[in-house]
């Protein structure tokens, strides 16, 4: 569904040359659910503007839906939807004549478009919502709304830029049951892009992390953590002598650093190996306060890779 090759796009700033995307070699087959993490000014969504053909790429291939994003970007965008982070609906029309003028811009007629308007309205239970005006409309359900607008020509694919962004928890599980259903009922291959690593690690089957440009991970979220991360053991003990036995102890088992009394051991399978852990430092004399441990999570794997938390690179590029 989607084949990138070393796909590029540099932007001229002044006469400083900024790579946004550096060589992005991509395939995503029908009917996986992608999410592509990265921090700010990672190049996603310069990747999502490539890949929808609405930016030329600086150098490099891709074929989206079977065509190819330069050569016939009418034809890609036929077959794919994209939805962006800002709201896609005016306010003009209540929402299903919304819907029904987005149909005709993709050439359905009239009664195909009414037809499509309210297939779709059902299918995000917009359908009591169908006379209001888009601008009283409540976060969560404007953001349905921008999804309904970018499938109502049927596309394959559907490109979804930050789709929770902004919304409660309560809206946010929301769009993911609305996406899941698509899904489920239609196959729709679907690539977004989110800032909730949690979001990222418990919904989709495949986790794609990009930054500076380049791809630095893909799997599915249980491999990266398990490849890329490992779990942690964190003891605490009384004092720092006694820290600084247990990081010793502990870089037999596994990655081991030490920040005051606390020490921190990176390892395959910590449950099992925590016992053995305590009665060996228990042997050496040393007095544990706290011990813990803990699954990795997708910042960890991005901690592993770049040295940096996503979480911080968030904050100190926004
Ligand atoms: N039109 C442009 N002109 C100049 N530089 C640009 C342009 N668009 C993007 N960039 C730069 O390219 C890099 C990648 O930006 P991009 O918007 O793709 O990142 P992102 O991962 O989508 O970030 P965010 O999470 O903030 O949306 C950044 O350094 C950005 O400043």
């Amino acid at each position: 569904m989607i084949h990138a090759r070393g796909l590029t796009r540099r932007f001229k700033v002044k006469k400083e040359s900024v790579e946004a995307v550096r060589g992005l070699d991509l395939d995503v087959e029908r009917g996986q659910l992608v999410a592509f993490l990265g921090p700010n000014g990672a190049g996603k969504s310069t990747s999502l503007r490539m890949l929808t053909s609405l930016l030329p790429p600086t150098s490099g291939t891709a074929t989206v839906a079977g065509h190819d994003v330069v050569g016939d970007p009418a034809a890609v965008r036929a077959r794919i939807g994209y939805v962006g982070q800002k709201n896609s609906a005016g306010e003009n029309f209540r929402v299903r004549d919304e819907l029904v003028t987005q149909g005709r811009c993709y050439g359905l007629g009239r009664a195909e478009a009414g037809r499509r308007a309210d297939e779709i309205m059902e299918l995000l239970d917009l359908t009591p919502l169908a006379k209001r005006n888009p601008g009283t409309l409540s976060g969560g359900q404007r953001r349905r709304l921008d999804i309904a607008m970018g499938l109502i020509h049927r596309p394959e694919l559907l490109f979804l830029d930050e789709p929770s962004t902004g919304l409660d928890p309560q809206s946010r599980a929301n769009i993911w049951e609305h996406v899941l259903r698509l899904r489920e009922q239609h196959g729709t291959t679907l690539f977004l892009t989110t800032h909730y690593l949690e979001e990222a690690d418990t919904m989709a089957e495949r986790v794609v992390i990009i930054d500076h440009g380049r791809i630095i991970a893909d799997g599915t979220a249980e491999e990266l953590k398990s490849d890329l991360a490992g779990d942690r053991i964190t003891v605490v003990a009384e004092d720092a002598a006694g820290a600084a036995v247990a990081a010793e102890i502990g870089s037999r088992l596994g990655e081991a650093s030490l920040e005051g009394t606390t020490v921190r051991v990176r390892m395959p399978n910590a449950t099992t190996a925590l016992p053995g852990y305590l009665r060996a430092l228990d042997a050496d004399g040393v007095k544990v306060t706290a011990a813990e441990t803990a699954r990795p999570t997708l910042d960890d794997v991005f901690l592993g890779l770049t040295g940096r938390s996503l979480r911080e690179s968030e904050k100190e590029t926004a």
